[in-house]
């Protein structure tokens, strides 16, 4: 196989779980990109059996298949713990070639967590597995999706963000686990990488609280008191525009959505079932805070459609195209 020359932006996609429709949209999405960017290339990481029509490009000097065999054969829309081990083997490669600047950005297509830790290895999540695989203490999970303009009243086409404090945690650990550092930890990293990656110069980031009414003056719970507005405090000595804490069901206020840059919620679904409703499809999920670009798509593994041909591909796109962007954002800044 032949290397991809540095001029172009390098990009490689890990197609995820083989029962699902991660090798579909993976391949259907990077042949639309690449359709429409004359100056990137892709690499497909897995089975060659499953990317096979990945070949029938019309850009194929540009787009390879890199191939990681499966270890068991693989029904569509049939889970098989065998190939845990498979899915992580693509993840490996992506970050190792990375980490090594063979490529520019990893995409990744969904996996299905639970057959990973059926095959007897633990795993929470990419976000998780690739924080502690860079040998990164604390990334930070952030949702993202372009509103268009008269959306809510949105007076032109405006990105909504969304981060995370904690993210594939039981709810009942949320409040053990949330403490003063982690938050502004969290709000330090966004700031950071949307500057960094995203070139946001000034970002204006909103906070949620945890609790009702962000804990109604400490009579619905007191980490509002004792670790958000603290945290929040902080941040803004540290020059970060940030504010909050706000009630979770007030924060995306339309008006909101045409100020701020980047809202974060204290767990999984205080942000993302919000941003999914309106913006499911369409999503892109970006894990900030790591030494390498990583996007992935807003969707899991549908099995329940996997190779019936009615995968929608277009949240794998979003995701291609912002890896590309924040690649080649990067690639400017440090010239
Ligand atoms: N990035 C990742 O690796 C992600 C993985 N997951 C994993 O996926 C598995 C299944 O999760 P679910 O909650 O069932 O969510 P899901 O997103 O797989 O499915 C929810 C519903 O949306 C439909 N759907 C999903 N993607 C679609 C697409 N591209 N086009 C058309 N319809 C689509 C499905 O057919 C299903 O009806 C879980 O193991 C979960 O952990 C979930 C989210 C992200
Ligand atoms: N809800 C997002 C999700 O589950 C994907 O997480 P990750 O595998 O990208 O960490």
């Amino acid at each position: 196989m032949m290397a991809h020359p540095t001029s172009l932006v390098r990009l490689a996609i890990t197609t995820g779980e083989p029962a699902g429709i991660g090798p579909e949209v993976s391949i259907a999405a990077a042949k639309q990109f690449l359709l429409e960017q004359a100056n990137a290339c892709i690499t497909l990481l897995g089975d060659q059996g499953l990317l096979r029509e990945a070949v029938k490009s019309s850009n194929a000097e540009r787009l390879q298949v890199e191939a990681i065999p499966l270890i068991a054969s693989s029904t569509l829309g049939k889970l098989n713990a065998q190939n845990g081990p498979y899915v992580i083997q693509l993840l490996d490669r992506a970050i190792d070639g990375c980490m090594a600047g063979q490529f520019d950005a990893m995409v990744t297509a969904p996996i299905q967590k639970s057959v990973i830790n059926e095959a007897g290895l633990a795993f929470t999540g990419h976000t998780e597995y690739l924080a502690q695989r860079c040998g990164v203490k604390h990334v930070v999970m952030m949702l993202s999706a372009t509103l268009k303009k008269g959306f809510l009243g949105l007076s032109s086409s405006r990105d909504l963000r969304v981060a995370l404090v904690t993210t594939h945690l039981p709810l009942q650990k949320v409040s053990a686990f949330l403490n003063q550092d982690l938050i502004l930890d969290t709000i330090q990293i966004v700031q950071q990488d949307l500057q960094v990656k995203m070139g946001i110069t000034h970002p204006v980031i909103r906070i949620s609280g945890l609790n009702p009414h962000a804990g109604e003056s400490g009579y619905l719970g007191r980490e509002e008191i004792d670790m958000i507005s603290p945290a929040i405090e902080l941040a803004k000595k540290m020059g970060i525009d940030v504010s909050g804490p706000y009630p979770g069901d007030t924060m995306f206020e339309p008006k909101a959505l045409e100020e701020v840059d980047a809202f974060i919620a204290m767990y999984h679904d205080q942000g993302l079932a919000p941003f999914k409703f309106v913006t499911f499809g369409g999503g892109v999920n970006i894990t900030l805070g790591l030494p390498i670009i990583r996007t992935s798509v807003d969707h899991g593994t549908a099995l329940d459609i996997a190779g019936k041909g009615i995968a929608d591909s277009g949240s794998m796109l979003e995701a291609i195209r912002s890896a590309y962007q924040m690649a080649l954002t990067q690639k400017q800044l440090v010239g």
